[in-house]
């Protein structure tokens, strides 16, 4: 059945509606930022760029690197922004716009997100670089999608991960039920590298009391910071909290495509330190990032 009109939304050009983007128009690896003007700083790494394009907070630039075609997108701060990015991006790939039915052949693509975080163990230390192994979301928005095709992925280590958790971390009847993805398994073999600490990455529906910070409001929770540096999983701990990368491990396992999540420690929240050089680690982060996927 074709998806009706206000299903698939398409501009009068026949783009996306919120990405603005026509089918083709990104490469099958796109590094995701949620800054905008982070976009050029990835892109000024490409050898050639072919498409340039900005619609809202979603800048997008494919280009090639190595030989090898590649694409950088901003999808802005949050949950909400990760629903419109990662429906409409898997949309360009396995949605026909004409015939506006779902293709036959679904394709896969590498979804590597390069984001700015803050560290919640004491002895990570700033400006360091981290690797996502599992994502627990905090957000509620995957509670929204029904699950059950996920079966065929992670789900089972998935409900370990958050058991485990749940045991551990009281949740609030006032909190969205937690979530948990894990990254993809290439991509994390990839990114091994002994410059980058794996861990947990916990993605939380905003910046303030839901990070735990206080300028004139109080958290509800302020136990919840200390429940998280203390949670184990095996050998891993929590090592950051940022606002996006279990919605992306989420939708992208949903989607059947390859997630990643790569993040800057700009703050550790445990001694209420800030990085003294932010756009130095932002650079290092996509300087390390880019090379992995020229090799
Ligand atoms: O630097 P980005 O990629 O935006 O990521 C982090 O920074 C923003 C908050 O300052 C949130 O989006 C958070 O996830
Ligand atoms: O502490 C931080 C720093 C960057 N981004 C976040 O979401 N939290």
């Amino acid at each position: 059945m074709p998806l009706g009109p206000s299903e698939l939304i398409l501009r009068s050009d026949q783009s996306i509606y919120h990405l603005a983007l026509h089918p083709g128009d990104l490469a099958d690896t796109v590094f995701l930022v949620g800054d905008p003007a982070r976009v050029p700083l990835v892109s000024r790494h490409f050898d050639t760029v072919e498409l340039t394009k900005t619609n809202r907070e979603f800048v997008t630039h494919t280009g090639t690197l190595t030989g090898k075609r590649i694409s950088v997108l901003s999808t802005g701060m949050g949950a909400g922004n990760i629903d419109i990015a990662l429906n409409e991006i898997d949309a360009l790939f396995n949605i026909d716009f004409e015939t506006r039915e779902i293709q036959k052949e679904l394709r896969s693509i590498r979804l590597i997100r390069l984001g700015t975080s803050g560290g919640i163990q004491r002895d990570l230390p700033l400006d360091s670089i981290v690797r996502t192994d599992w994502a627990i979301g905090f957000d509620g928005l995957l509670n929204f999608y029904d699950q059950s095709a996920a079966a065929r992925t992670n789900m089972i280590s998935s409900t370990s991960v958050i058991n485990a958790f749940n045991a551990h971390v009281e949740q609030a009847k006032w909190m969205p039920e937690c979530y948990a993805f894990a990254g993809d398994s290439g991509l994390m073999k990839q990114y091994d590298d002994p410059d980058i600490a794996s861990g947990i990455t916990t993605t939380q529906p905003g910046f303030y009391a839901p990070q735990q910070r206080m300028l004139r409001l109080n958290p509800r929770n302020p136990n919840l910071m200390h429940a998280l540096e203390t949670f184990r999983f095996g050998e891993s701990q929590i090592l950051n909290m940022e606002m996006e990368t279990a919605c992306i491990y989420g939708m992208a396992h949903l989607l059947g495509h390859q997630p990643l999540s790569i993040s800057a420690i700009l703050a550790n929240r445990i001694t209420g330190a800030f990085s003294k050089n932010p756009e130095q680690t932002i650079n290092r982060l996509i300087e390390t990032a880019l090379s992995k996927f020229a090799t």
